[in-house]
């Protein structure tokens, strides 16, 4: 027997190993500068999806003929073809702008080493030169003025964030200056609480931050206490003062990567209102750049209009007669004009071209005052998903042809209001023809279970992780996590995996709290005449899920997604999920029937959850199939490590299970 190889000997080859996969990235990146080059001769864009497409397939099948799970090795290359992306797009913005090429830049930005606006400087300048000269400056005033006076080659600017919205005060000082926007990037912002000697949570009696990460940690903060918050003028001199003070009751707020500078440690973490926190910088520079060709582009406008009805619907209605589509439109006002409005518009298209020409040439003869600001590449680099049928059956549009049922007290889910309605969780769409699979545990006993079950999901190619947060009809004294733990494991789980999630409401109480964390809201059969509950989930911006009852006609389901509806929230997917009959085989009966019928009825999505509809957990696979093939968006299923122990009520696959079922559908 070969003698088992010591610490020391595993690390070294590790070691090993590592180096050739940087030299193997490294090699890789070469090769994507070269593929650039190809791509100017002919003109071709940077972003092929086909091919990342079909590249993703290839390692995935190869990732796991070596033991690596999909999820592992999609999220490797989701990493490194977007540095792929940004690699080129660097080197194309380079070629088309020469004269900009310093191995040195200078670069002003808000606070010192540590702040937000650091990090990001520090990422995006990491692709474009050697090294930095970092001019920390105190207020946005002074940071233009830094690039206007030639100080600065280049300033660094907050412009928006997931939580808190457009940042006011950079909007203002873009209105007057001289500058041109040549740059944009999007950082992820993990705002963490951070002390300086040991302590604990409840020990702290002083936050200090700046304006903005305490505004988009507003609801942390209203939980608190006696703490008091102390305003900075950055992150950094949160961090600076924090780490000077040394003080057990003391903590700043700001990134984990930023305080670890100042030598601080993070207490508590994930304190920002949106689960998903992202802000949008802007780069400044004296004069305006070229974008390359290959490269999407942004175009950024001022623009204010005439004070009488209409004049702004026909500006935007410029854009789209030139086929420009808008992706921002903010509106400040105008200094010293009280009660006009300057309104900035981004549009996805490149100065040079034509469409974008023309469509300025008829703004200007329509507006007060319209100005450039700048034409930038757009750094947005969503990542390319494999679709679990790489033929896709039109499932969702099998209405077409059948006749459009008027539901008159229920003008809104009537199909005749519109055509099919499209719900968008992150990466996937829900009633766009393609089946999505909605699995995980139908009860959460444990952080284990959960991801055990999440990596099952993801590894498979379901679309949505599903969880329930609150099992009504167990007792809750068997240690089972709360809702707060429940939430908050699902929270890890979707982040971990990169899954959008959904989980049920039962109390109109709830639902601000869910609908805050949770991607999707679910309301269960017994609820779905549950008035309150209802309009509690219609006044939130969540997609919902909608069980039909298990004693509910079809019009009767309908009435509870108009009540929903009716509220603001068009985001409703209706669930046939088994109905009461006389017949006692299972405890209720799939009504496959509503499937079609509620398609000749509605533009909502329909899925199914068959999970009460079954004596026997093999019976789940021919109606999923029955499912697809009369219509339906997706389906419902619970999976379990162990179904034989699962605490959920319904009939649940093992992982074996669920693995054959998505082979079924994918076949
Ligand atoms: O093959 C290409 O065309 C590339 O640009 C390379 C690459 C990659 O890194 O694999 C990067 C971007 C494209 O969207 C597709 C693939």
């Amino acid at each position: 027997m070969t003698k088992p190889l010591s610490l020391d000997e595993i690390r070294k080859e590790i070691t090993e190993l590592d180096s050739s996969v940087l030299k193997l990235l490294s090699r890789r990146r070469e090769l994507s500068l070269d593929v650039a080059r190809s791509k100017i001769e002919v003109t071709k864009a940077v972003r092929d999806q086909a091919r990342e497409e079909a590249l993703l397939v290839t390692l995935i099948k190869k990732g796991r003929d070596l033991g690596l799970d999909a999820h592992y090795v999609t999220q490797i290359y989701h990493t490194i073809i977007e540095d792929s992306v940004l690699t080129q797009q660097a080197l194309l913005q380079q070629l088309a702008n020469p004269e900009n090429r310093q191995p040195v830049y200078r670069v002003a930005f808000l606070g010192d080493k540590g702040s937000y606006s650091y990090l990001a400087m520090r990422k995006y300048f990491s692709r474009i030169c050697e090294d930095l000269v970092e001019r920390g400056c105190s207020s946005f005033t002074q940071i233009i003025q830094e690039v206007e006076s030639g100080n600065a080659d280049y300033a660094m600017l907050p412009i928006e964030n997931t939580s808190s919205g457009g940042i006011t005060q950079v909007y203002d000082v873009l209105q007057h200056t001289t500058c041109s926007i040549v740059g944009e990037m999007t950082l992820p912002v993990e705002h963490c609480l951070l002390t300086a000697a040991p302590t604990t949570e409840n020990q702290i009696n002083t936050i200090y931050a700046h304006f903005q990460p305490a505004q988009q940690c507003s609801e942390y903060l209203d939980t608190l206490t006696g703490v008091k918050i102390e305003p900075c003028d950055s992150s950094s001199s949160a961090f600076l003062k924090v780490s000077e003070l040394k003080d057990p009751h003391v903590a700043a707020i700001g990134s984990a990567d930023g305080g670890e500078l100042y030598g601080l440690t993070p207490i508590k973490t994930g304190l920002a209102n949106q689960k998903e926190n992202f802000s949008r910088f802007i780069v400044i520079a004296r004069k305006p750049v070229e974008v390359a060709e290959q490269i999407p582009a942004k175009t950024t406008l001022i623009m204010s209009v005439d004070q009488k009805p209409g004049s702004l619907v026909e500006a935007l209605l410029v854009m789209r007669e030139h086929g420009l589509n808008m992706c921002k439109l903010e509106s400040r006002p105008i200094q010293g004009n009280p009660w006009e409005e300057m309104f900035y518009i981004d549009v996805e298209g490149n100065l040079r071209s034509s469409n974008v020409q023309s469509a300025l040439e008829a703004l200007t003869r329509i507006t007060r005052y319209l100005k450039v600001l700048g034409c930038y590449p757009s750094e947005e680099v969503s990542p390319t998903q494999v679709p679990l049928e790489k033929l896709p059956l039109p499932t969702g549009d099998n209405t077409e042809g059948s006749s459009k049922t008027k539901t008159s007290s229920a003008p809104l889910v009537s199909r005749e209001s519109q055509e099919n309605t499209q719900i968008r969780l992150r990466n996937v769409t829900i009633g766009g023809g393609q089946f999505v699979t909605f699995a995980g545990p139908g009860v959460i006993e444990s952080q284990a279970q959960l991801m055990a079950c999440a990596q099952q999901v993801k590894e498979h190619g379901a679309a949505v992780l599903r969880g329930a947060l609150y099992p009504p009809q167990l007792n809750l004294d068997n240690n089972l996590p709360n809702q707060g733990q429940t939430l908050q494991l699902l929270r890890e789980a979707g982040l971990r995996y990169e899954l959008p999630f959904v989980t049920e409401v039962h109390q109109p109480d709830q639902v601000a709290e869910v609908a805050r964390q949770a991607d999707l809201l679910q309301i269960g059969a017994r609820n779905m005449q549950n008035l309150e509950l209802l309009q509690e989930v219609g006044r939130t911006h969540r997609p919902v899920i909608l069980k039909r009852g298990l004693m509910a006609s079809l019009d009767e389901l309908l009435q509870a997604a108009e009540t929903i509806m009716a509220q603001g929230n068009r985001q409703v997917i209706l669930c046939e999920r088994g109905i009461r009959t006389f017949e006692g085989a299972a405890r209720q009966t799939l009504d496959l029937g509503a499937i079609p019928a509620l398609k000749s009825m509605t533009h909502l999505p329909v899925i199914v959850d068959p999970t009460h509809a079954i004596s026997d957990i093999n019976q789940l696979a021919p109606l999923t199939y029955a499912s697809r093939a009369a219509g339906a968006d997706g389906i419902i299923v619970d999976i379990h490590p162990q179904p034989d122990t699962a605490l959920s009520d319904g009939k649940t696959l093992s992982f074996e299970q669920f693995s054959n079922l998505m082979s079924g559908l994918s076949a």
